[in-house]
């Protein structure tokens, strides 16, 4: 029998995790649904979970209960070509992934339409590839300033505290700006689709995006679609860092498109070469820095539910 697993973190946006599963537990026991509850503990257990899960090779339904944090562990720990289902419940800080995907915040409703839902949807999941680090990402994954903007949030003693006091998007602004001030611009050598060769001096960052939002709701790629087995890539480079703060402030509501300074392309895969290693990221977790950065999108995908 299909079984439904959650895969719960109880800390994702400061406890909401732990609240939205009292929320949804008694429901679930009250539709007489089958399901086993795992809570995650730490770093690791939502992929250790989802590994387990998909190694028993059955068409098993895992809902991810958190941030954008837990949904990127556990498809990173799904087998490839498995004949589970995902879903997810927004509980988490960001949610770039359920706005993105328009899911509403209501995590009852969430459930509802998760178990409603036989079929699903296909969505593309991206692959980023560097020497020392490989993984996933549903969302995006970047190079240069939203990686270094990312390796710092996590790393912000301050994070907790703010996320506590529902001002986590100040954590990001802070260090948004900070970031700016200390990005070290570069020189990239984009190879796009195998084919394609471009140059670009003064880089603040180069993102790839599966999903419009990132980096808990900034818009930085309107028109990217889950479905459409391509990747949406923005540039920002080669303006003064004066016209990069301007440019800045136009992301929330994805105005900076078109704007001198950014450049888009549609690929299925982009690959990055720099002089000096950059941050990179995918879904917002730095593995490290490198200098040679490929992303790619369309030879995976997974039927998500609701
Ligand atoms: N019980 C736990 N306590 C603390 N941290 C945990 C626990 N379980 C998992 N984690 C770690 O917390 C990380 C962040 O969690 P998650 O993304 O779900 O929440 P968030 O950071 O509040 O939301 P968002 O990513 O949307 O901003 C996970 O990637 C995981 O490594």
């Amino acid at each position: 029998m299909m079984m439904y697993y959650f895969i719960v973190n109880p800390n994702a946006g400061s406890r909401k995790g732990m609240r939205c599963w009292e929320e949804i537990k008694p429901y679930l026991l009250e539709e007489g649904i089958v399901f086993r509850e795992l809570l995650t503990k730490g770093e690791g257990d939502a992929a250790r979970f989802a590994e387990r899960i998909t190694e028993k090779g059955r068409p098993d339904v895992i809902v991810a209960v958190g941030g954008d944090g837990t949904l990127h562990e556990t498809v990173s720990g799904m087998k490839k070509g498995t004949e589970a289902k995902l879903a997810f419940i927004p509980a988490g800080s960001g949610n770039d992934f359920a706005r993105g995907m328009g899911y509403s915040k209501d995590p009852k409703e969430r459930l509802r339409s998760i178990l409603a839902d036989e079929n699903g949807a296909v969505i593309n999941v991206g692959s980023t590839f560097a020497p020392d680090a490989s993984g996933c990402f549903l969302v995006s994954s970047g190079i240069g300033y939203d990686a270094r903007v990312c390796h710092m949030v996590n790393h912000a003693k301050t994070k907790k505290l703010m996320n506590r006091l529902h001002m986590g998007k100040l954590t990001y602004l802070g260090i948004g700006l900070r970031g700016l001030f200390a990005a070290e611009l570069f020189e990239m050598r984009l190879v796009l689709d195998d084919s394609r060769e471009e140059i670009f001096h003064d880089v603040l960052f180069a993102s790839v995006h599966n999903l419009p939002y990132e980096g808990g709701g900034l818009k930085f790629s309107p028109d990217a679609r889950p479905d459409d087995g391509f990747l949406n890539l923005c540039i920002v480079a080669g303006i003064s860092k004066a016209k990069m703060i301007r440019l800045l402030s136009r992301v929330p509501g994805g105005k900076h498109i078109g704007c001198p300074g950014v450049y888009s392309f549609r690929c299925r895969k982009a690959e990055f070469f720099m002089e000096k290693p950059q941050f990179f990221h995918m879904d917002g977790e730095v593995p490290g820095q490198s200098c040679h950065v490929t992303a790619e999108i369309g030879s995976e995908n997974l039927q998500i539910l609701g």
